[in-house]
């Protein structure tokens, strides 16, 4: 565990960026800190590897106070991945990554093989190894920052902004990226981003520091978003709370209805019972697959008109996918209702808004949700 444990810190010109700052960052879990620009999120991330030593206060790591053991044995424990990678532009990708290996007296070949796994497992084809930074995207570059960081496995891995300088799609590629590293891996990961909705999605813990580098409020997301300290908290979470709080409950209570999904081939008469539980019926291929929302009148006749079907929205997976999930869908389906698919993507049901209202009242009622489903 690393503690933060009243941590102050004055720069020379008297500018306080961290201001009496305690936290517990739990072992192998990522933590978050959040805040406005300027709030001493960078600040506070260098002072765990002692890039900026604290003015006040002490920093253990295991119980030992940080400024016991050599600055360079410490860093060695802690990956360090910035914003736009920071990569050595003369040096290829392999050797890039195999950088700390090699300090620590490495032979070349066993650093370099590292490298190669390393390149794989952060999601990079190895035929990029003898590229140099400037060859490939921003994207790429920031999975070798991650992969650089890795490389001597340490324990620790501090992330400043990591993902900020690439767009929307390589983000959100990049953060499920982490989450799998994360699962396989579980290091102690302290994450600086002034995004909320990336501390929502990648934090276990998230810490929300408020200008002049004090805590807000320090929590898991899903509590967050519940239960925001303070109107500063409740602002910087920003509009619709409540739905992105669904992304924390699973959607396995839902009950699914059966009886309107009939495939396409089906018989006259079980096309026309069907549609006594829902309004219309969702009629899928031989296999199960959706295709779309036929109208009774159509399917009673037994006359299905493959191009008079209606879309039917964002399926979901239940037990994978989230109540929010499961919502969007039904908002998305002309007809109201969420069609919800197996992970071969064939239809197991269908479930209304009201139900899933319903589902969601009931889940509030029971308190904490299951912070799994966020992902
Ligand atoms: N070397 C320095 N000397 C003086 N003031 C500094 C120094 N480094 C940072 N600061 C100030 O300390 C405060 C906190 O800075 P810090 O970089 O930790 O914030 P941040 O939350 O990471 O900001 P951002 O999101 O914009 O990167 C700011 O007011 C900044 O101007």
């Amino acid at each position: 565990m690393i503690r933060i444990d009243a941590v102050t810190k004055r720069y020379p010109d008297g500018t306080v960026a961290v201001d009496g700052l305690s936290l517990e960052i739990p072992d192998r879990a990522i933590t978050v800190l959040v805040g406005p620009s300027g709030c001493g999120k960078t600040t506070t991330l260098r002072m765990i590897n002692r890039m900026v030593e604290p003015s006040e206060g002490s920093i253990l790591l295991d119980g030992q106070d940080i400024r016991q053991q050599p600055v360079n044995t410490l860093r060695r424990s802690m990956g360090y991945v910035i914003q736009n990678a920071g990569l050595f532009q003369h040096r290829t990708i392999l050797d890039n990554i195999a950088t700390v290996p090699r300090l620590l007296g490495w032979s070349k070949q066993k650093a370099r093989a590292r490298a190669a796994e390393l390149m794989e497992r952060v999601g990079l084809d190895t035929s990029l190894a003898k590229r140099y930074p400037y060859q490939l995207s921003g994207g790429q570059q920031q999975r070798v920052g991650v992969a650089r960081a890795l490389a001597a496995d340490p324990p620790v891995l501090l992330m400043d902004e990591p993902f900020s300088a690439v767009d929307p799609v390589v983000r959100k590629g990049l953060q499920d990226e982490l989450l799998r590293i994360q699962d396989e891996l579980g290091k102690t990961i302290v994450f600086v981003t002034h995004d909320i909705d990336e501390a929502v999605k990648l934090g276990t813990m998230v810490a929300v520091l408020r200008t002049g580098g004090r805590l807000a409020q320090f929590a898991p997301p899903a509590e967050l978003l519940s239960v925001p300290a303070d109107p500063f908290v409740e602002d910087f979470l920003g509009a619709d709370r409540g739905i992105r709080r669904l992304s924390f409950f699973p959607s396995t209570e839902l009950e699914l209805h059966t009886a309107p999904v009939v495939a396409i081939d089906a018989g006259t008469e079980k096309l026309a019972s069907g549609g006594e539980a829902a309004p219309c019926l969702l009629v899928t291929d031989t296999d199960g697959k959706p295709l779309g929302w036929g109208a009774p009148d159509d399917l009673a006749a037994g006359a299905i008109d493959r191009d008079r079907l209606l879309p039917f929205g964002r399926p979901f997976v239940p037990g994978k996918d989230s109540l929010r999930t499961a919502l969007d869908g039904a908002v998305l389906s002309p007809t109201g209702w969420a069609v919800a698919v197996d992970e071969e993507g064939r239809a197991v049901g269908v479930v209304s808004q009201q139900m899933i209202g319903e589902a969601i009242r009931a889940a509030h009622a029971e308190g904490r949700p299951d912070a799994k489903a966020a992902r």
